[in-house]
Order: structure tokens, then C-alpha cells, then sequence
């Protein structure tokens, strides 16, 4: 077993990745507008009620129809998980991992192919795309040595005349529910990490990106998954969301989206049905409203570059984004000129050209949530950069920076999720590390200093799952820089950590007289 690395990212600017990267398009562009089934026990189930799925860059054009799970699929669905789940939890942990690893080799033979259906459905840029699809394969690799690495439990002692063993076992059948922003890395690194561990799921993805969701499916039955493992169930979370956290044999809830749905499923999740066995464990990954802090003694170019990627990348849609930046009062003017300056060149556009920095928003309900936070920064500070849109044929909007804000103003607390960063200033680093923290979430930060007992001040006081010293705060990598976050931000499950997958599983004592 090769020790793990992460999947390296494609340099698009090598003329050979260009090429295979335009081929994926054309591949994908081949099946474009296709009937999508359900998948419950390998079954292909094909409803008349179907979500389309489009292209956020150009809303006329169907990336694909997928049929919609009702409550009686979904119950189908949980009957076979459980069936399923009698067998697959006896089965080798060492097979379960050569899924994962034999499921890596596919996407990695098809990564172009998955990463423009990603360009198509989600509107991501080329590097963006490329980026989660590296980290699809990076779950797939990493939770398969994970699963290698805790088969056997861990070691206990034992008196004279008995033999202790501390074992994981597996929990039962899991419901996922992914979001679409990163429509192929967390829905299948939340997929993934109870299958490997034994358990059976109920798969939901978002109904923005649900033939990404689908090719993954197929993907996993290719590399041996049996059937009834996993159960593609997409569909309205109104119809069938509360049912199927609600239901007395889902064992546990994997979910990661917005932090009103997130507590909604937390409280709903609680209640303990009549005939339920078990109390329902929640991996809940929720919002973020993530600061970037600049210091008096910090290299400003880099600052501002920090700010500038981490709040447009993907156009903000990410729980990781820099959307708001507090800068010490001394180098605030500097430090704002630059980005102003680095915004002015990014354009937004449609992503399939590798022209843009910036795809489209991913659909209306975003593009006017983000107009109406425009209005209010417009009300709160100084409008320095963009604060326009184009929504002729999909839902771009431009790059847009607020000045003069108050750490406390809306659109310094509220998490918008779009390309859309509020400044704020200190009058010193401990002020300024107090105003990061002001927020309900404590999901990513940085800081921008070359002071030493700054840097540890921050380390200390800077309550967020992850923070970044020196750098942008997006992109943490499977295995290197564990992710999830404090507060409102979720259960801080730490995706692509060492305790992720001993979530998805409970711990047994045995013990033997000799
Ligand atoms: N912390 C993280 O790791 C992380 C990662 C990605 C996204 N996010 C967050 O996700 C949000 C964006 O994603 P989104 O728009 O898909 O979030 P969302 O909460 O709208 O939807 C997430 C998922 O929940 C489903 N859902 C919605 N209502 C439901 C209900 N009542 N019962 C069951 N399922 C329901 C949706 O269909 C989707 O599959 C942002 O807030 C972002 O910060 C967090
Ligand atoms: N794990 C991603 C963010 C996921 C949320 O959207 C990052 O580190 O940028």
C-alpha cells in the first residue's frame, strides 16, 4: 500500500490538459438532456416526476431530468438498506477499502469527463472543477487507508486471564444529504465514509447537481459496490427530506448544507419516534462567514491577493470563502487600493471557455439573495467594486468589494454566498482577532502577519476549525488540513481527518476469561 498524497491539481495552462479537458466537454455535451432513474438495491427506477438539472450559465440548456424519490421510494429504499445492512456489515473491511481504491482509478481515468459535468452543472471554472474532483479522489484513497488503519480496533489492556478487545463496529443505515457546491468531492466523501465502514445508505443530494451525483453512482457499482449499499434517492427535500431524517431506522444523518436546514435536521433528529432503537447520531457541516485578518507588519501583496481569491473563487460559494476582511487602521487604505485594483481585472462568465475567473451563481433563489445583500451593503458601507449582475442567459454577477463597513453590519455577519466581501477596520490585532471572532460561525480564517507572537495569539484566539497563517482561507486538502468548524459552522466532524470515520461507527468492548 502506497502511502497516501493528495491527487495533484492539472495544470491548464499544459496545451495536453486543455485538449482532454475540451474532450471531457464534448463527452459530456454526448449525453446532455438524458432521463436519469432512481437506484434503490441496483434497481433502476425511472419516475414520470423528474427534476431538470441546467446549466446555471445558460438556464436553457438541460444538463439532465432525474426522477424524483417519493416517500414510498424512500421507504423502499430503507427496507433494502436495512436487508443490505445485515450482510455488508460482516464483510471485509479490507474488500470494502478495494472499492474505494478501485473507485479512485475510475475517477481518475475520468477525471476531464467528471469535472466538465461539474463546469456544466454547477458553472464551475475549469480549476475549480479540477480542484473538486482531485478531492473526490483524495476521499476515496484516504478513507480507504483510514478504513485499513482502524480494522482492527485499537489496543486495551488486559488482566491476567482475560483478553480485552476495543473493536469499531458499524452503526446501521445512514442518510446523506450534500450540497451542490461541491457537488462531486462532499457528496462522495460523505458517501463513501460510511460505506467503507459498513454501514448501508440513503444517498440525497441537491437537486442542483444531480447527474454529477448519478455518474458517481455508476462509478461505485463499477468498482464493485454491491447493490442495495448505497440508494440513490434524489428528490424534493419537501417531500421527502423530513422523512427520511424522521424515519425510525435511520441510524445516522451525514449533512452538509446551510445552517438553517442543518439545525432544522438537528432538532427534527432528536425526536425519538415510537419503535425507533436508537438515538440518531448527526454529522452536521453548515455555514461559514470566514475572515481574513490583515496585520500592521504583513505583506500586503499577499494579503490582498488572499482576499481577492479566497472571496471569488467559484464565485464565493464556498463555505470557506473569505467574505469578510479586518484590517489593522494603519495599512487599511493600502491594503484596500490593492484589492480594488486585483478585483477590477477579474471578469465573470461562462466557464466552459477557461476564460473567466468566475462562473455564474448557481441559481435564481442565490442570484437574488446576493442582489439583495448589494442593496444592503450599499446601505451599510461604500460600494468600491461591482455590485452589478448579467442575468440575460444565466446568473452572473460581478466581483463586488464594500469598504467602511462595521464589524457588526449585516452584511458582515450574515453569510451571503456569492462573490461578495465586506472591510472592516481595527484600531489593533487583539481588536481586530475579537471582530473575527464576532460571528456565529467558526468555520475558516486567516491571518496575514509576519509578527511571531501575533501569529500565536491567533493560534489561541481565533475560534475557527481551520486558520490559515499567511494564505488565502479555501482549499484545505483530504488529509493534510482536516476540515469542519465550531459553532454554527456544525459539528466540527473534520472531513478527510483522523476521527472521520469512527463517526460513522460505534466503539465495542469484548472481552474473553482464557
Ligand atoms: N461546512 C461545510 O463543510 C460545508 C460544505 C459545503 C457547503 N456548506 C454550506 O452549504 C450551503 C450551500 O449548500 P446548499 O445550498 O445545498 O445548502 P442547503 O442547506 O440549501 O441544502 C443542502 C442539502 O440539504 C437538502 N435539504 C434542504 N432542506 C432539507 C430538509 N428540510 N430536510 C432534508 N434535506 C434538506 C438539500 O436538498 C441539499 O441536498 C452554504 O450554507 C454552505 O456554507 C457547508
Ligand atoms: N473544504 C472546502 C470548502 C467546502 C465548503 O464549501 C475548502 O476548504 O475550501
Amino acid at each position: 500500500m502506497i502511502p497516501y498524497k493528495h491527487e495533484p491539481f492539472t495544470d491548464f495552462t499544459v496545451e495536453e490538459n486543455q485538449q482532454a479537458m475540451k474532450k471531457g466537454l464534448e463527452t459530456v455535451n454526448g449525453y446532455l438532456g438524458q432521463d436519469y432513474p432512481l437506484i434503490i438495491g441496483g434497481e433502476r427506477i425511472m419516475t414520470e416526476d423528474k427534476v431538470r438539472s441546467y446549466n446555471p450559465s445558460n438556464r436553457e440548456e438541460t444538463i439532465g431530468n432525474v426522477s424524483k424519490a417519493t416517500q414510498e421510494h424512500a421507504e423502499q429504499a430503507m427496507e433494502i438498506a436495512k436487508e443490505t445492512f445485515e450482510t455488508w456489515r460482516k464483510s471485509d473491511p479490507k474488500m470494502r477499502a478495494d472499492i474505494l481504491f478501485r473507485a479512485a482509478a475510475i475517477l481518475r481515468r475520468r477525471k476531464f469527463e467528471f469535472s466538465a459535468i461539474m463546469v456544466k452543472e454547477a458553472g464551475k471554472p475549469w480549476n475549480e472543477a479540477d480542484a473538486d474532483t482531485a478531492e473526490a479522489i483524495d476521499f476515496l484513497e484516504f478513507y480507504g487507508r483510514e478504513m485499513l488503519r482502524i480494522k482492527d480496533g485499537v489496543k486495551v489492556e488486559s488482566r491476567p486471564g482475560e483478553f480485552n478487545r476495543y473493536d469499531y463496529i458499524p452503526l446501521g443505515v445512514g442518510v446523506v444529504i450534500s450540497p451542490w457546491n461541491f457537488p462531486l468531492a462532499i457528496m462522495a466523501g460523505t458517501t463513501v465514509a460510511p460505506l467503507v465502514t459498513g454501514n448501508t445508505v440513503l444517498l440525497k443530494p441537491s437537486s442542483n447537481t444531480l447527474v454529477v451525483a448519478y455518474k458517481f453512482m455508476e462509478v461505485l457499482e463499477e468498482a464493485g459496490m454491491p447493490k442495495g449499499v448505497v440508494n440513490f434517492i434524489p428528490g424534493s427535500s419537501r417531500d421527502i427530506g423530513d422523512f427520511i431524517v424522521d424515519h425510525v431506522d435511520t441510524r445516522f444523518i451525514s449533512f452538509t448544507g446551510s445552517r438553517d436546514v442543518g439545525v432544522h435536521i438537528y432538532e427534527r433528529a432528536a425526536q425519538v419516534h415510537e419503535g425507533q432503537l436508537n438515538l440518531k447520531r448527526v454529522i452536521a457541516e453548515m455555514g461559514g462567514k470566514d475572515t481574513i485578518v490583515v496585520d500592521s507588519e504583513a505583506d500586503l501583496e499577499l494579503a490582498a491577493e488572499s482576499i481577492v481569491k479566497s472571496a471569488f473563487g467559484f464565485s464565493g460559494q464556498k463555505c470557506s470563502a473569505c467574505s469578510r476582511a479586518i484590517i489593522l487602521e494603519d495599512v487599511y487604505d493600502e491594503v484596500v487600493a490593492k484589492v480594488k485594483e486585483k478585483t477590477e481585472k477579474l471578469s465573470a462568465g461562462n466557464p466552459e471557455t477557461n476564460e473567466h475567473f468566475m462562473g455564474p451563481v448557481i441559481d435564481d433563489k442565490s442570484l437574488n439573495k446576493i442582489k439583495e445583500y448589494i442593496e444592503i451593503g450599499k446601505q451599510e458601507g461604500r460600494l468600491l467594486v461591482g455590485g452589478t449582475t448579467d442575468e440575460s442567459v444565466g446568473n452572473f454577477v460581478n466581483p463586488t468589494v464594500f469598504v467602511d463597513l462595521k464589524h457588526d453590519d449585516r452584511i458582515m455577519k450574515e453569510e451571503i454566498f456569492g462573490p461578495v466581501v465586506g472591510i472592516a477596520k481595527a484600531k489593533d490585532f487583539t481588536e481586530a482577532i475579537n471582530f473575527a471572532n464576532a460571528t456565529d460561525y467558526g468555520l475558516t480564517g486567516a491571518v496575514i502577519t509576519n509578527n511571531r507572537e501575533h501569529l500565536e495569539e491567533a493560534r489561541r484566539d481565533f475560534m475557527v476549525g481551520n486558520l490559515y497563517f499567511n494564505r488565502g482561507c479555501t482549499g484545505a486538502i483530504v488529509g493534510y488540513q482536516p476540515f469542519g468548524g465550531f459553532k454554527m459552522s456544525g459539528t466540527d466532524s473534520k472531513a478527510g481527518g483522523p476521527d472521520y470515520l469512527v463517526l460513522h461507527m460505534q466503539g465495542r468492548t469484548t472481552s474473553e476469561m482464557l
